[in-house]
This record gives structure tokens, sequence and C-alpha cells, in this order.
């Protein structure tokens, strides 16, 4: 069933470790069958090295198992996701050493060079800390909460990632591929921006001008990037 799908998400979880975005099993990736609304995910705590086909979970839209090994800690999250996001294909998370640096310091990761224009078009934002009845009463659903809410003034397609308060980061895409390519860049522009901010103190955000010349020339009607 899915074999596809289930072939795509292997391969991107088992490239989390390949890509230097994952110690241990600090992350799960997903992809949705957009037909069925079935999703592939991670088995939880199970180690890249022992992923196949067979034992990885696939749940429906309510979380229900439908065949396959327990599904990620953070399957809550990701179903959420799906559902409040609804062009996205596929979704990362993980604890990246970088992003996750800026998810713990509660920092945005700001618009600091071209690199980041490329792929996130705004700051990277940081969710607001979650209460503690947020944190006690299903922790990994109101984790998704408050990601959507970081999106309420953004366009997720346009910002394809978010830090977690004290967390780490989610990242997505239309599939699973390209939401392990966003998760790389995030990763990148994030160690980028930690080095710039050393390099040259408080630091601003390139201007507007700049920020549109690169994020539009790969996005939308008028990209002329790549051989379209
Ligand atoms: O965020 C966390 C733990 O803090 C999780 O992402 C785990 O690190 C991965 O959990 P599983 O996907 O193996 O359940």
């Amino acid at each position: 069933m899915l074999d596809e799908l289930k072939k795509e998400v292997l391969l991107a979880n088992k490239s989390l470790s390949e890509n230097g975005l994952v110690t241990l099993t600090w992350g799960n990736v997903s992809g949705i069958d957009k037909q069925s609304e079935l999703v592939i995910i991670k088995p939880s705590g199970v180690p890249y090295e022992e992923l196949t086909m067979e034992n990885l979970s696939v749940v429906n839209l309510d979380g229900e198992l439908v065949e396959g090994k327990k599904p990620s800690s953070d399957t809550p999250t990701h179903l959420l996701l799906y559902k409040r996001f609804p062009e996205i294909g596929g979704i990362v998370h993980t604890h990246s050493p970088y992003a996750t640096s800026w998810a713990q310091a509660g920092r945005d990761i700001p618009v600091l060079g071209t690199t980041h224009a490329d792929y996130f078009y705004g700051s990277i934002p940081c969710t607001r800390p979650m209460t503690e009845t947020e944190i006690k009463d299903n922790y990994e659903l109101k984790t998704g909460h408050v990601i959507v809410e970081a999106f309420k003034n953004r366009h997720y397609k346009e910002t394809p990632g978010v830090l977690v308060h004290g967390h780490a980061s989610f990242s997505w895409g239309s599939s699973a591929k390209e939401a392990i390519n966003h998760t790389i860049v995030l990763e990148e522009v994030a160690k980028m921006g930690m080095w710039t901010e050393q390099l040259k103190g408080d630091v601003l955000s390139i201007d507007r001008a700049l920020l549109d010349k690169h994020y539009f020339r790969k996005h939308g009607k008028y990209s002329y990037y790549g051989q379209n």
C-alpha cells in the first residue's frame, strides 16, 4: 500500500543522518498521500538504519494506526500541520544543532543574506513559549497549534519552516524530499546567521529589494531560476 510514498519517506528519514541533521533518533519525517489522506511517518524510537518499508508507520488523519509500528511521538504535530497547511506533502522535525540553538534562545532567524532569501520569504519564526497547561495536556498537538499561530500573518508556503520555542525545528514542502531540502537550508542559514551575528554584532535584515529579488527569482510565476 502506498509503496512509492513509503520509499520516499524511508529515504528521507535515512537522509537525516547523511545530511548531518540528526543525532541518535532525534528527528522524524512524514509524507501524506492526498488521495487516501494516509500519512507515512517514522516509527517512534527506531534507529534510521533499522527502518524498512515494512516497519514504517501508516496513520490516518485521526492518528489511528493503519499499518506498521507505533508512529513517531511527534505524529500529532505532523497531522495538525497537514490539516492546517493543506498544500504541504511532507514534514521534517529534527534537532539539528544550529536551528535548535535559535529555538532554545527563543529567537526568529532574521533574513541576514540572500541564501536565506532564496528559500524563506522573511524571518524564520520562533513560536511563543507554550503554557504549562499546553505542555501538560496533549503537548504534541498543542505544539502544532503554536506553529499554526506563528503563521497567522505569513504564508506557510513562503516560509516553509519554523522553530518551536525551547524545542527544535519543523520544516515542510510539497513532498518529503522537498521538506528535507528546506531543513538543510534552515540549518545552514541558522549556522550562517549565528556566525554573521558573531562577526558583525546585532545585524539587520537585508533590505526588501534584495529579499524580493532573490525570493521571487526562484518562486512564483515570474521565476527565471533553473531551466524553466
Ligand atoms: O522531539 C523529540 C524529542 O524531544 C522527538 O523528535 C524525538 O527526538 C524523536 O521521537 P520519535 O520520532 O522517535 O518518536
